[in-house]
């Protein structure tokens, strides 16, 4: 996935987009924190324009491998970047000043049960989020390249 810049289209949410500006001016996704919390860097392809799109999400990992809560605050429909996954699962994730090509799968069952609370651990309003919607929040686990 080329990421040339000509075609990235900055997200519409302006503290989005300056924490994605932090973080590229910066190099390292240290540059930004949601209340001191870790953030990564997703950086995958709109599944309509085709365009470049750059997410920050909460950092979960979990000996070695890293998952995307599809959360958006608890609100009752899914981020539009859940779509563009599920049209393109091809991304790259930037953690610190690494960033490294993954594919995303999204998950259920016994392997989302396990994963929850991983994502809960890291950023514990995951938790206050799902009680706000009947929205099962999707987890997305990230698979190296
Ligand atoms: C506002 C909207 O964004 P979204 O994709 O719904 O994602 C909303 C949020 O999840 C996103 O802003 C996250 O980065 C917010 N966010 C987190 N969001 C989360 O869901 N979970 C998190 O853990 C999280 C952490 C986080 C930490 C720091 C930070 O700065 C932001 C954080 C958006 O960008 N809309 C664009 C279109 C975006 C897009 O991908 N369009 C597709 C079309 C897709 C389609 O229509 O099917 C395309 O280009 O083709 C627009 O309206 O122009």
């Amino acid at each position: 996935m080329t990421s040339n810049n000509d075609d990235y289209a900055p997200s519409p949410t302006g503290w989005v987009r300056d924490q994605v500006e932090k973080v590229t001016e910066a190099g390292t996704t240290a540059a930004v924190d949601i209340k001191g919390m870790r953030v990564v860097l997703l950086t995958m392809r709109g599944a309509k324009s085709g365009k470049i799109r750059k997410v920050p999400l909460m950092r979960v990992e979990h000996d070695g491998v890293y998952a995307a809560v599809a959360s958006l605050g608890g609100a009752p429909k899914n981020p539009v970047w859940y779509y563009n996954l599920k049209a393109d699962p091809k991304l790259t994730l930037q953690d610190g000043e690494t960033t490294k090509e993954y594919v995303a799968r999204e998950i259920e069952g016994a392997e989302y049960d396990e994963w929850w609370p991983r994502a809960v651990d890291a950023y514990p309003p995951y938790a206050e989020y799902q009680t706000k919607t009947t929205r099962k929040i999707p987890l997305f686990v990230l698979d190296p390249v």
